[in-house]
């Protein structure tokens, strides 16, 4: 199972679905347009920031066990982003400190099941999308959610900056699985045939490397 992280709109759901088809196997998707907690969230997230927590460690959680079925499924996001999130959310006085021991223990909790359910814990690769505070904008833009636009609620700016800095040290810090990094303000895979196929050799080499890649497939 291969696992793409990064902020809000880097590109994951769009790098999800290139990779999957590059490598012939299956995409799958976070939960956002038929997440009916999630518009409640950023209209009232003091009153749904733990709801909308639970509400994606369990749709997470159903989707990395399909995952792990076949090799080199590709997942929009690592369950481990969404304790990032939580945890800024309850710093920022979202969350209780009782929701978030609740959180974290029936996070264990399911991460301790995972092998029996699918013989595998960790993700054979984590692959990061860094994105500028600019670059995220355009895409958030772009993509056009309402509940996502800084035009609607200006408090977002803070949101997205303090979130743009806590990725930084999470990757840092991940060591879960080997991992690597790519820099999407140089590399546009969406708009670029060019830098797309780049960034697949990049991929390549670096399932080469961990042998989840065979030589025939890299030289597809
Ligand atoms: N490299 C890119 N260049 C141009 N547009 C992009 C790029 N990556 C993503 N987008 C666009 O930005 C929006 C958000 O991308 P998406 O893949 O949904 O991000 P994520 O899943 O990380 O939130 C989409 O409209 C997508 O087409
Ligand atoms: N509070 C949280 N919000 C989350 C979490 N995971 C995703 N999200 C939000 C952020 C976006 O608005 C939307 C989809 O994310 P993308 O990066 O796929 O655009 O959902 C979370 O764990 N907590």
């Amino acid at each position: 199972m291969i696992v793409l992280s990064g902020m809000i709109g880097a590109g994951k759901s769009s790098l999800a679905t290139i990779l999957a088809e590059h490598l012939g196997t299956q995409a799958f998707y976070e939960q956002v347009e038929d997440n009916p907690v999630l518009p409640l969230f950023y209209a009232n997230p003091k009153k749904y920031a733990f709801l909308l927590q639970i509400y994606f460690l369990n749709k997470r959680f159903a989707s990395i066990k399909q995952a792990l079925a076949d090799d080199n499924n590709v997942l929009d996001r690592s369950i481990y982003e969404d304790s990032l999130f939580f945890h800024m959310n309850a710093d920022m006085g979202r969350a209780t400190k009782q929701e978030v021991q609740v959180y974290d223990e029936l996070l264990n909790n399911m991460m301790e099941e995972l092998p029996y359910a699918a013989h595998k814990k960790a993700p054979d690769l984590l692959i990061h999308l860094v994105v500028s505070y600019d670059t995220m904008m355009e895409h958030i833009k772009k993509r056009g959610r309402d509940y996502e636009q800084p035009e609607n609620d200006s408090s977002l700016v803070e949101y997205y900056h303090n979130l743009l800095e806590r990725y930084e040290q999470w990757y840092e810090d991940y060591d879960y699985s080997p991992k690597m990094k790519i820099d999407c303000d140089q590399l546009d895979f969406v708009e670029h045939p060019a830098d797309q196929k780049r960034v697949l050799e990049l991929i390549d080499q670096k399932l080469k490397e961990r042998a989840l890649l065979s030589q025939s497939e890299t030289n597809r």
